[in-house]
């Protein structure tokens, strides 16, 4: 490789200035920053025009700027330069400092010189010090305050490491050098005697901080070839320099190459700013921030990464299968490559900012965890609802069934969150696990609810099945033991109902509590069904009572229709129709569903029927307080229990009774008419008359056949008109209407009995006609109780008689 490969860059300008850009280049042109602990940094300071670039140029191929000698010897290097020697292994970064005792900056200026001098020990590992032969020995030699100042800057470092000072003694002369180290060793020692040392250092030896060595080197510009030889062989000693025992075999407190930069900016600073450098505590600056560069590179990276937003996409979306696999193998890649970066720094920082972009790396991806968990709740909830629906379907237990359901997806979602799982962090997944076994729960509660809500319908449905007709008809007979049936019937088919609802609810392992209340719930809808057909029954009260009334008002105990011939006792028959409807009055008064007496029907009977109350009793009767039907509630009965109150008892009888009043007075008139209807024969006196006056006419019958005979004739005719014209039914009715009506049918009677008796003659059958029927029967008397207005319906006004109120009905209908 040739010198011209190199070229040198200015660190420090002569102003003190520090080029960082220009730093940065040069690191990132020589590929510094893979280097680690692999380098090794070479400084030379001397006089000023002592050749030091020369030498530099030649020992390392760089390419300093060189004094031009026929131009005078003036000051060529201001600042510090750098550049990379020519192929050295391992990489050798070469400084060329300003030359001290300069006059350009006047003999009194020698702050840069120190601070150049104290740099170029902070940074170099090898520090030449280049100085004329003939000043070896010499009192006013040029190197000596060069020396001083460098033993003396050399104090406020406080390096681990000791520097090694290579002297290289430049035009020798035909003096050996092993004549003359001995000399310059003498005076160096002497100048580092003469140093003032901090209190510390007082009795400190130079070899503690320094490996001093010594070499020399022919004039270049008398002997230039000797020189060249020289140098080449000096160079040899730059091969491997930072191996044990070499030139800068000392690494402790070396920078590693990526905080090269940043390393000799800050030490630059420091001293610019004359602050002591403590180069340990330089170092672990130096590792920390590199450290944390390192580490804010890598989560950048990170955040960028494909595999990382890849799998940031896919949870967004979906459970991801080997989730904890995946993240891990990524955050794993991005540690390696924190960790060979960071590896040559200190192992308390780097380890420290590791943990720091770990905790912000964690950060980043906890959120696709989440999500991950997420997933993996709601995927193992959904498995749940679907295994529970499929085991309820093939008939399983509930219970049973949620146990098995429950305890096959927690544990698939414990896989899960393993899966999800990575090593770099222990992150809790039990509050996720809480809500899967919360959101299980619930969906268990509402199923359950469901479950039981079906069950306990079909069951209702049963219970009412069983209970609502048989109710409906214990209502309808109606007697005195309806509420004692009534009970009997419903505990009857309410421990039918509990038998089977028991064993049902065992599958659902409710507790005692829950189970008690189930099952009261049962038995309360049970008594409910009762209620509510009671309740209907006491709805329609009026109308049942009237039907009653009617039944047996118009029926005999045989159950046919009374045909009132004036025999009957209408007073009794009343009373007992009006009994009947007051005792179903009574029976649907209140609910008597638990076995407690009362005084409902007493006080009914007792008040209505027995006259102690009147229909049209006055106001002040009910005002009456002692009156038991004067008042909102029955004594023995609870109002929820209560379906009529006593007022509202009152209050129906008295309907009750206006409505059924003209039945009572149609059944008298009926009576009457038929009294009447059965006197058309002639009084006893007129027929026995009729007897004695008419013997003579008699017996002429009786003794002529033929007379005999035509009676017979006669008495034929007039029984067929008899039958055919139901005369007894038409005077039933009474005489006079009897007479106008058999008078209007009379002759189209006699005609028809002689178109038949024609037809029978010639063998046709007449054509039948229908037997009138003119009575009154019960039916009439029915569908007159359930018309609005009886009165005005199709009964006879001669039957509708005001005055008709005969005694009969006046002891109950009015007092
Ligand atoms: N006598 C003598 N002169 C030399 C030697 N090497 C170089 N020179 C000459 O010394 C002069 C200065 O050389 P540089 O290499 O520029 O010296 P320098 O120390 O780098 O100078 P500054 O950077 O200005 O301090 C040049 O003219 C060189 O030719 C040497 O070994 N002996």
């Amino acid at each position: 490789m040739g010198k011209e490969d190199c070229c040198s860059t200015q660190l420090i300008d002569a102003n003190g200035e520090f080029n960082f850009k220009g730093l940065q280049n040069f690191v990132s042109s020589v590929k510094l920053s893979r280097c680690g602990l692999s380098y090794a940094v070479v400084a030379i300071m001397g006089p000023q025009s002592s050749g030091k670039s020369t030498l530099l140029n030649h020992l390392f191929y760089t390419n300093f700027r060189e004094m031009d000698a026929f131009r005078g010897r003036n000051q060529t290097t201001k600042g510090i330069w750098i550049a990379n020697a020519v192929g050295i292994e391992p990489l050798t970064i070469v400084m060329d400092l300003e030359g001290t005792d300069g006059r350009e900056r006047g003999e009194d200026d020698t702050t840069f010189e120190k601070q150049s001098a104290l740099f170029a020990l902070a940074v170099a590992d090898v520090v030449l010090i280049n100085m004329w032969c003939h000043d070896i020995g010499r009192e006013q030699a040029a190197n000596r305050p060069l020396l001083k100042t460098v033993f003396q800057v050399m104090m406020r470092l406080f390096s681990p490491r000791k520097t090694t000072l290579l002297f290289v003694i430049r035009d020798k002369t035909k003096t050996p050098l092993e004549y003359l180290e001995p000399i310059l060793r003498e005076d160096i020692q002497k100048i580092w005697d003469a140093v003032r040392k901090p209190h510390a250092h007082k009795d400190t030896q130079l070899s503690e901080f320094f490996n001093v060595e010594v070499t020399a080197l022919p004039s270049y510009e008398e002997k230039e070839e000797q020189f060249k030889d020289q140098v080449a062989q000096l160079r040899q000693l730059f091969f491997h320099s930072i191996s044990p025992g070499g030139l800068a075999g000392d690494r402790r407190g070396v920078v590693p190459a990526s905080g090269f930069s940043y390393s000799v900016q800050q030490i630059w600073e420091v001293i610019k700013e004359n602050k002591d450098l403590d180069l340990p505590a330089h170092k672990v600056m130096v590792a920390t921030v590199r450290c944390e560069e390192i580490a804010n590179e890598k989560f950048s990276s990170l955040m960028i990464n494909e595999d990382w937003l890849a799998l940031e996409h896919e949870v967004k979306e979906d459970a991801v299968r080997n989730f904890g696999r995946r993240l891990s193998s990524i955050l794993d890649n991005f540690l390696s490559e924190y960790d060979a970066e960071s590896v040559f720094f200190e192992e308390n920082v780097r380890s420290s900012k590791r943990q720091q972009f770990m905790s912000k790396a964690l950060q980043l991806v906890h959120p696709a965890f989440v999500s991950q968990l997420g997933h993996l709740r709601v995927k193992s909830l959904q498995t749940f609802k679907s295994q529970l629906e499929q085991l309820l379907r093939r008939g399983e237990a509930f219970a049973a069934s949620v146990r098995t359901c429950s305890e096959s997806c927690i544990t698939e979602f414990d896989k899960g969150c393993s899966d999800a799982a990575i090593r770099h962090a222990n992150w809790d997944a039990s509050k996720f696990r809480d809500k899967l076994i919360r959101d299980i729960e619930a969906h268990v509660s509402s199923v359950r609810n469901d479950k039981l809500s079906e069950l306990k319908a079909i069951y209702e449905k049963q219970i009412t099945t069983a209970l609502a007709e048989p109710v409906q008809s214990l209502f309808d007979v109606g007697g005195s033991e309806t509420w004692a049936s009534i009970r009997k019937l419903l505990k009857r088919e309410t421990d039918v109902a509990i038998s089977c609802f028991c064993p049902a609810l065992s599958g659902f392992e409710l507790d005692q509590d829950a189970f008690d209340r189930m099952m009261q719930s049962l038995k309360d809808y049970a008594r409910s069904v009762v209620e509510k057909i009671a309740r209907e029954e006491a709805g329609k009260v009026l109308m049942q009572m009237k039907d009653r009334f009617n039944t047996v008002f118009s029926h005999d105990s045989d159950s046919i229709p009374r045909l009132w011939t004036g025999k009957e006792d209408i007073k009794s028959i009343t009373l007992e129709a009006r009994s009947e409807s007051l005792k179903f009055l009574s029976i649907v008064a209140a609910i008597r569903l638990d076995e407690k007496s009362d005084r409902i029907e007493s006080i009914l009977f007792s008040r209505l029927l027995e006259g102690k109350i009147s229909i049209s009793s006055r106001n002040s009767d009910i005002a009456d307080s002692c009156d038991p039907l004067a008042s909102s509630s029955w004594e023995e009965v609870s109002p929820e229990n209560t379906l009529l109150t006593p007022v509202q008892c009152l209050s129906l009888w008295r309907q009750f009774m206006a409505e059924t009043e003209y039945i009572v007075s149609q059944a008298i008139s009926a009576q009457e008419a038929y009294r009447q209807s059965n006197n058309w024969l002639p009084p006893a006196w007129a027929i026995v008359a009729m007897i004695i006056l008419g013997f003579n006419e008699f017996m002429l019958l009786l003794r002529n056949p033929l007379y005999l005979f035509m009676l017979f004739v006669v008495y034929l005719f007039g029984k067929a008109l008899w039958i055919q014209m139901d005369i007894p039914g038409e005077f039933r009715n009474g005489i006079l209407s009897g007479l106008i009506s058999i008078s209007s049918r009379f002759l189209s009677t006699v005609m028809d009995l002689l178109r038949r008796l024609a037809a029978e003659g010639q063998g046709n059958p007449a054509p039948g006609t229908s037997r009138a029927s003119q009575h009154v029967s019960s039916q009439s008397f029915r569908s007159q109780v359930n018309s609005p207005n009886p009165v005005s319906s199709s009964v006879p006004s001669s039957y509708v008689s005001s005055n008709i109120s005969t005694e009969n009905d006046v002891e109950y209908t009015s007092r």
